[in-house]
């Protein structure tokens, strides 16, 4: 059979897709495309429309506005040639079956099975293949779940929150099959909470929140969005009023921290966009900063920074945000 995808390139596309459950818009006007060989991680705080969105593109649910396409046709279309596999968090698996009968149960009624033992050993659980599945633990059960997403030569595979449950080494493991999985030319979409997955996993990060999706790049990208360097220093013998205003309209400034006045000492922590042209900048301001130092933040501080900054437009209501940087802005009185 043949694994081709769509003329355009497309392996999945949602086109101003709209979901709402009663008053709640759980997808609000998504526009995405994923591509061919892409490993995407979704992220969101709870609530915000992952594990909708990933219904939507299985055809699990129908958009109440927009629409879905797998490989150029309905996502049904796709399911049934066996051309996605998914790890979803809901729905139980079969109790009163040993692991192995369910892979190759798996492995058959898939139009493009693997191989059963195949599929046993890339999950990493030949070990419990005999054991029934109601008598796992929570981590092993979700090795089974993977096995069954990848019991076939699927184009896509969608994970939500697929590490849930899983040990340190169980994760790292796994990781490894699903990079295996993206290197073969596979689509790997993955919801997580751990932002360190996505950080070391994802070749693009999308970011949802209240159903809209507000960022989306490489990690790096969404980091320096964010402001995702802090330029940190002393200034010494500043008992006077110090300029705040100049330390904010230093370039890339995102948000500014200033504490401490003993002595007339004071730290200062500027995140920031572009640490190269502040700290240039602050010099030529005419500050003399004394212990100066640039580090980099984590994709967990740029996670809570853009959505915390979601947070704020949306609570200043919908024309707000946009001209003043007043929000992003932290500081110390
Ligand atoms: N079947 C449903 N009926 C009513 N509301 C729902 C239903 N499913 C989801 N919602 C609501 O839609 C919104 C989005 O939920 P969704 O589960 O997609 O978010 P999520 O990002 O996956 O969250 P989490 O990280 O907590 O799993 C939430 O406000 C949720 O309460």
């Amino acid at each position: 059979m043949s694994t081709r995808v769509n003329e355009g390139g497309e392996v999945a596309a949602f086109r101003n897709v709209s979901k709402s459950y009663g008053r709640v818009k759980a997808v609000n006007g998504l526009d995405l495309v994923l591509r061919p060989g892409e490993t995407v991680a979704l992220l969101g705080p709870n609530g915000a429309g992952k594990s909708s969105s990933l219904d939507l593109l299985l055809g699990l649910r129908d958009p109440d506005q927009g629409s879905v396409s797998l490989f150029g046709g309905t996502p049904r279309e796709a399911i049934e040639t066996g051309r996605v596999g998914a790890m979803l968090q809901s729905g139980g698996l079969m109790g009163d079956v040993k692991v192995r009968e369910l892979v190759k149960f798996a492995c058959a009624v898939h139009p493009r099975g693997h191989r059963p033992e195949e599929v046993l050993r890339s999950a990493g659980i030949t070990e419990i293949a005999d054991r029934k599945v109601d008598k796992l633990s929570g981590g092993q059960e979700q090795r089974v779940r993977f096995a069954l997403a990848v019991a076939g030569a699927n184009d896509l595979i969608v994970l939500d929150e697929p590490t849930t449950g899983m040990d340190v080494s169980v994760r790292r493991q796994f990781w490894a099959t699903m990079r295996a999985q993206a290197d073969a030319g596979r689509t790997v979409l993955f919801a997580t909470h751990y932002l360190e997955e996505a950080d070391s996993i994802a070749d693009r990060v999308l970011v949802l929140h209240k159903g809209r999706l507000i960022a989306d790049g490489t990690s790096a990208e969404i980091k320096a969005k964010a402001g995702a360097r802090r330029i940190t220093f002393e200034l010494h013998n500043s008992d006077g009023a110090l300029d705040e205003a100049a330390l904010r309209t230093l370039p890339g400034t995102v948000s500014l921290d200033v504490t401490g006045h003993a002595e007339g000492v004071r730290t200062v922590r500027i995140r920031s966009t572009d640490a190269d042209a502040g700290v240039a900048a602050l010099y030529k301001a005419g500050f003399y900063p004394h212990g100066l130092e640039v580090t980099s933040l984590g994709l967990e501080q740029a996670f809570l920074t853009i959505t915390g900054e979601a947070d704020s437009d949306s609570d200043l209501g919908p024309d707000s945000g946009s001209g003043s940087d007043d929000s992003a802005v932290e500081s110390a009185r």
